[in-house]
């Protein structure tokens, strides 16, 4: 597939800086009693704004509504944020593209990160975009520092996880895919 790292960069209107900045108001609203689960217990927003600075800064991608959807995308998952919220406040695009990257918590956390795995392939374009952001900042976390109740084990058990992950996905963005590979190369011993 080919790399369509190069979207043409949209000039900022006022309407679409002042949809941009409601975005990160209503998820900084959301998850404001989240924390990260680092020693430092970092605010939850740090999370969804780094994986919209990865997008634009280190993959290239300009599409507001992937950047919105990377900014949203665990407000339903982790929040009392609902689809039809997002939809009102963001438009369908934005709503399908963050649902396409929302656990179902009603599953099983095994039946989780195995769905994850099969919705990875048929997923959109956007959705895999938002997917390998989401990705590369939780295993850039993991690099640096083991989250708190993690054994070593499990932080080598979500690395082998993540990579099957993003093996669904290749040929979508290569400059997050060849930084999600030098990870992978660090951690997983073949
Ligand atoms: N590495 C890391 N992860 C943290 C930290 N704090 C919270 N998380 C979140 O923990 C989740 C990964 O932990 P897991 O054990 O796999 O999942 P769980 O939350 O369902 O128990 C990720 O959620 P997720 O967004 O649903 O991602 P994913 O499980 O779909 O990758 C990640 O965002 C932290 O300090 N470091």
């Amino acid at each position: 597939m080919e790399d369509r790292k190069s979207m043409v960069p949209k000039l900022p209107t006022n309407e679409n800086l002042t949809d941009l900045i409601k975005c990160y108001n209503f998820a900084a609203i959301k998850h404001k009693n989240q924390r990260r689960k680092d020693l430092e217990a970092t605010p939850y927003i740090n999370h969804p704004i780094g994986v919209a600075n990865i997008l634009t800064e280190e993959g290239g991608i300009y599409d507001l509504d992937v950047i919105k959807a990377a900014v949203l995308h665990d407000t339903v998952e982790d929040t009392d944020t609902t689809f039809e919220e997002i939809e009102e406040n963001f438009g369908p695009k934005v709503r399908s593209i963050v649902a396409e990257v929302t656990d179902d918590k009603n599953l099983s956390k095994m039946e989780r990160k195995k769905q994850q795995i099969e919705h990875a392939k048929r997923s959109s374009f956007e959705a895999k975009l938002v997917k390998l952001g989401d990705k590369l900042y939780n295993l850039r976390d993991l690099d640096c520092q083991t989250p708190v109740g993690w054994t070593e084990e499990r932080v080598e058990e979500y690395f082998i996880w993540a990579k099957q992950v993003i093996d669904q996905m290749r040929g979508t963005n290569l400059a997050l895919e060849a930084k999600l590979d030098e990870l992978f190369s660090k951690h997983i011993l073949e």
